[in-house]
């Protein structure tokens, strides 16, 4: 079926409209006012007044290096390719297991695809991972790494939860806890999840997500939307809080991800560099065309007549446009990177001595043993920030990031009533290479820094 003729679309063309429709000030203050009275977060407000429509606003004074908020995602996905160097909470991203079961899985994994790309091991000629500098071991130290045979030095001080599975049973999802597992469940995974345990058209998830995987993984996320958006539906139908219409449920579920800012993906998409601006047309048109297949698998696998407007193809292009432009990356540090850093600064005996069992793992590893937990996530608060290329506030600390809320930390004393700003950006580079980078974002800055900046370009031309 042609992209452009998506039978829901036409059917539903007033709901989605209503869904679509950018919410006035007064929904979004309220909205934010419960939001943040939920989450007992004070310091802070969202406002709607500004320039650039909404933004976050401080509250009170912060100092340099303070924690001006935590923001929970709404919803949140590890990239596929990260899966192989990290294994995270499928709910809540923190690494789980154990520093031998990071190392081990690691490796493990990197052989199976060193083997995929070579052709099984001879043990000679190809080396286990992408990078040539790397060292092969043999399978059963990688096997006692993973079943908790062998235990590195010191790494009882660097303890992970351990690995729960998920309640479907299927090999996708792993949590850090029971309550992660349920919640994940809850909110998104019990109509998503591939595993016999569930009730679930699992041949046809399971086609949804290898199209995801084999494309464009920010598919999954917004399969992730739909589903926690038909989940909160039927919630509030179950508890028939208020007489309401059929689609007035569906409004009311839909309401957190209606808060985000959004446009078509194949609209606001930046065009790649190695696509000639003359094929732009033919250009947005395929990538229509791609999320136009991907829906039909989606809709194959969790479609639901109650909330038959979500699996519209304008709908399916906003969620993914929001993801777009929103610049909100999902980073959760690693812990290997940390026992490894423990070990390099032990005191020189005690690190000689370590370091005869944990070299060979670093150097089997190679550069890439910090890799961190890596993929996309919508966090409500943050995803009111406005850029600035002079920003007073920052997304990600170190050593905050132990899961997948954002941490918003203060670059400079920020006083009340002071809009809070990030950068979406490298904002040490030119005026002219900081408006090409946010046009990937679909605006042209006008933060003081670059009104000043181009004020001068054009007073001296
Ligand atoms: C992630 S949203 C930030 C919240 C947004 N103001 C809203 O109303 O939802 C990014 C959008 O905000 C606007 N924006 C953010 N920073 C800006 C800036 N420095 N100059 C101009 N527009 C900006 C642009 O429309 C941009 O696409």
């Amino acid at each position: 079926m042609d992209a452009s003729i998506c039978p829901i679309d036409a059917q539903f063309s007033d709901q989605i409209s209503i869904l679509l429709n950018p919410p006035i000030p007064l929904q979004v203050q309220e909205y934010f006012q419960e939001l943040l009275a939920e989450r007992k977060c004070c310091g802070f407000k969202v406002k709607t007044d500004g320039e650039h429509g909404k933004g976050v606003y401080s509250e009170v004074d912060f100092q340099e290096d303070e924690i001006v908020m935590k923001d929970q995602m709404l919803v949140g996905a590890q990239h596929s390719s990260n899966k192989i160097d990290c294994l995270v909470c499928s709910f809540c991203f923190r690494f789980i297991g154990s520093i031998e079961l990071q190392i081990g899985r690691k490796l493990y994994l990197q052989g199976v695809s060193a083997t995929d790309e070579c052709g099984p091991s001879n043990g000679s000629g190809c080396s286990s991972g992408s990078s040539s500098q790397k060292t092969r071991l043999p399978r059963d130290i990688i096997a006692s790494l993973m079943n908790g045979d062998l235990q590195l030095p010191y790494s009882e001080k660097f303890p992970l939860p351990p690995v729960v599975p998920c309640l479907g049973g299927c090999k996708e999802a792993y949590y850090c806890s029971k309550s992660c597992a349920e919640a994940d469940w809850d909110s998104f995974h019990s109509l998503l999840c591939g595993g016999n345990g569930s009730s679930n058209n699992t041949k046809a998830i399971l086609k949804f997500m290898q199209h995801a995987n084999d494309t464009n993984d920010i598919f999954i996320l917004a399969a992730k939307v739909i589903s926690n958006t038909i989940l909160r539906c039927r919630k509030l139908k179950a508890a028939h809080v208020q007489q309401l219409g059929k689609h007035e449920f569906l409004l009311k579920a839909w309401k957190p991800v209606s808060m985000g800012y959004k446009k078509r993906w194949w609209d606001c998409i930046a065009l790649p560099e190695d696509v000639d601006s003359c094929d732009e047309p033919e250009f947005r048109m395929q990538i229509k065309d791609l999320a136009f297949a991907s829906l039909q698998l989606l809709k194959e696998a969790i479609y639901d007549d109650e909330c038959a407007p979500l699996f519209s193809l304008d709908i399916y292009g906003h969620i993914i446009g929001m993801f777009e432009l929103n610049n909100l990356d999902l980073v959760v540090a690693s812990p290997v990177e940390d026992y490894f850093l423990y070990i390099d600064d032990l005191p020189h005996s005690q690190k000689k001595e370590a370091e005869k069992i944990t070299k060979s793992f670093l150097d089997a590893l190679g550069e890439d043993y910090a890799i961190s937990c890596e993929g996309t996530a919508f966090y409500p608060l943050q995803s009111c920030m406005n850029h600035s290329c002079i920003p007073n506030a920052k997304a990600f600390k170190r050593e905050e990031d132990k899961d997948g809320q954002a941490t918003i930390i203060a670059l400079k004393p920020i006083s009340k009533g002071e809009e809070i700003t990030i950068s979406y950006i490298d904002e040490e580079v030119s005026y002219e290479e900081r408006q090409e980078s946010l046009a990937d974002y679909g605006f042209r800055c006008e933060c003081p820094r670059c009104l000043e900046e181009e004020h001068k370009g054009s007073s001296s031309d």
